[in-house]
């Protein structure tokens, strides 16, 4: 069996896809869920480190080891390419080489960075500041140099839509493909005309953020292939659907001294353990060690 690599798989995936639907998964275990139901791609949330992992709002306050840490606990419990966010790439050339090396060594298939300034924002936030064409060209001339497996999927994110118009995002988005970006990541659009702008212009594979309570409309992705979006990202949704649920329970227990009335809502252990393989860990240990 030839392994192939994780950026391959990435690649292969969106080839077979129209659109690849690429779901975020903030940990181990919802990356397992969402593989066995079915999915072809997972996504590492840069907001989702922030703010599951550290309960941090999504303000570039993360580290590179911050998001490796989490990458390392998805890739090594699915066999699903993931991508990641890498926000503005943590620095210069030299820094974006080390998200690059360190991130295809904890097991990513492929990143996206951005052309926000440093002190960033979320994508659909107002008062983003973005740096110039040419800072981000050299981002992504840093990130394709430093590759180290040549199928490692690098994506250029630019936020230039909200501030300098359509235009000169897609102008943007055109530099950042001759500098060898693999794919972009038009982010905040608003319409699936402006999509079809984007796809029209660049020859490579064009994502659509479909993030909740921001600036997209929650298209379809039938509607969006058809104006030649590639991928589809939905980068906290079940994260969001999981807040809520154990909002909900936590106000349960305390207003009602029990859970009686939440345990409808809740995964059962049998499915957890279904998900988790956990029978399969325990006939191991039978044949590994004798019974006392
Ligand atoms: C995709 C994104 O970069 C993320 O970190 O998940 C966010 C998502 C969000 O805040 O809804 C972004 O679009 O900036
Ligand atoms: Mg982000």
């Amino acid at each position: 069996m030839t392994i192939r690599s994780a950026g391959a798989q990435f690649r292969q995936a969106i080839k077979a896809n129209q659109p690849l639907q690429v779901v975020g998964t903030i940990n181990a275990y919802t990356a397992m869920m969402a593989e066995r139901v079915g999915h072809q791609a997972l996504y590492l949330s840069g907001a989702g480190v922030a703010n599951a992992s550290f309960g941090l709002p999504d303000l570039g306050m993360t580290s590179l080891n911050d998001v490796c840490e989490d990458i390392r606990r998805i890739t090594g419990a699915t066999d699903l390419p993931l991508l990641v966010d890498a926000d503005t790439g943590w620095g210069g050339a030299f820094n974006i080489a080390r998200t690059v090396t360190e991130m295809t060594r904890a097991g990513a298939a492929g990143f996206h960075i951005e052309d926000q300034v440093a002190q960033k924002r979320c994508g659909h936030r107002p008062n983003k500041e973005i740096v110039s064409q040419g800072e981000m060209v050299d981002r992504v001339k840093a990130a394709v140099d430093a590759r180290i497996d040549p199928e490692f999927f690098i994506m250029a994110r630019t936020d230039a839509l909200q501030q300098e118009g359509l235009e000169a995002a897609i102008e943007r988005a055109q530099a950042c493909v001759d500098a060898g970006a693999d794919g972009i990541f038009a982010e905040a659009v608003h319409t699936l005309e402006q999509y079809q702008a984007f796809s029209d212009a660049l020859e490579v594979p064009v994502l659509a953020n479909i993030t909740e309570f921001g600036a997209t409309p929650l298209f379809n992705k039938d509607e969006l292939a058809q104006v030649g979006v590639e991928l589809v990202l939905y980068p906290l949704s079940a994260f969001r659907a999981m807040n809520k649920a154990a909002l909900n329970v936590y106000q349960n227990i305390l207003a009602q001294g029990d859970q009686k009335a939440v345990v409808e809502q809740m995964q059962t252990r049998a499915e957890l353990y279904d998900f988790l393989n956990y029978h399969a860990f325990e006939d191991k240990l039978d044949q590994l060690f004798t019974k006392k």
